[in-house]
């Protein structure tokens, strides 16, 4: 059994204007230390998948399992990183860090709870901002920290939702290479949401197509180059050819491109 095993999961929302189906038969596994970005159309259900692998919904249908035991409510070992970083104002950027240990390890020591978040800190090159607040950094020194506060406490699953999103292209690159060396030092199973293909081909394992919604797997690609990758593998024919697929995939999934019957 994988980490996370998704299980032809269903879901539909209850509206005003009846069910809105928004999961039909959704089935994604990820191995421990592996990287899965899932890419798909705006609105077919990415976030809500997100939400069932942090126990905060249960599908109508199937099941998530993480770590073998199946996800039925809120779970603490799990990390999670949105667009925006919602660190607290009133903490400094190490107290920011911290904040997961004091809810899953408060028997932590504070000085172990401390060189562990300067230990992230320093390796997404934030070393010599731990005292400061928030506001004082810039969007991208923002994300990092919240990178760092998603990891902190060793989740089982690392789920991050358009994390990159709000931030410059530049910004964006160089988030992508601390995140490869973050994992390189410190392995963890990740489960990304990007609307980014080049961004889901550089940092996954594998990345998951949805179709439109309702969303089932509609295709998983195998992203097989060398883990200590640089930005300019995007730049080879080997990821051209999977941008490509992937690119075409979407259109389907969009519904612009009908199969031949
Ligand atoms: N709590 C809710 N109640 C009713 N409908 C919802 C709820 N949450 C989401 N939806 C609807 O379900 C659909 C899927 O939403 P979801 O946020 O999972 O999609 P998404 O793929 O993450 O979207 P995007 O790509 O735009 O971020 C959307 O049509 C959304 O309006």
């Amino acid at each position: 059994m994988s980490l996370l095993d998704i299980r032809n999961v269903r879901h539909a929302y209850r509206t005003k204007a009846g069910p809105l189906p928004v999961l039909h038969g959704l089935d994604l596994s990820v191995p421990e230390g592996e990287f899965c970005a899932v890419v798909g159309p705006s609105g077919c259900g990415k976030s809500t998948l997100t939400r069932l692998v942090a126990g905060l919904m249960r599908p109508d249908e199937g099941e998530v399992w993480l770590h073998g035991s199946k996800v039925t409510s809120p779970r603490k070992t799990v990390g999670m990183a949105f667009q925006n970083p919602v660190l607290l104002e009133w903490r400094t950027i190490l107290d920011n860090v911290i904040l997961p240990l004091e809810i899953v390890a408060g028997s932590m020591p504070r000085r172990e709870r401390v060189a562990r978040a300067e230990e992230l800190l320093a390796m997404v090159g934030l070393e010599g901002f731990e005292g400061k607040r928030p506001s004082e950094l810039s969007g991208g020194m923002r994300q990092r920290a919240s990178l760092c506060r998603a990891i902190v406490h060793k989740p089982d699953v690392l789920i991050m939702d358009e994390p990159f999103g709000a931030l410059d292209a530049f910004t964006r690159e160089d988030l992508w290479q601390t995140m490869r060396s973050l994992r390189a030092a410190e392995p963890f199973t990740a489960l990304l949401i990007t609307h980014d293909l080049r961004e889901s081909v550089f940092l996954g394992d594998q990345v998951v197509v949805l179709s439109g919604r309702p969303a089932r797997t509609q295709h998983v690609m195998r992203v097989d180059l060398p883990a200590d990758r640089t930005l300019d593998v995007l730049y080879t024919p080997e990821v051209g050819d999977m941008l490509h697929t992937l690119r075409d995939e979407i259109k389907i999934a969009q519904g612009r491109v009908v199969e031949d019957a």
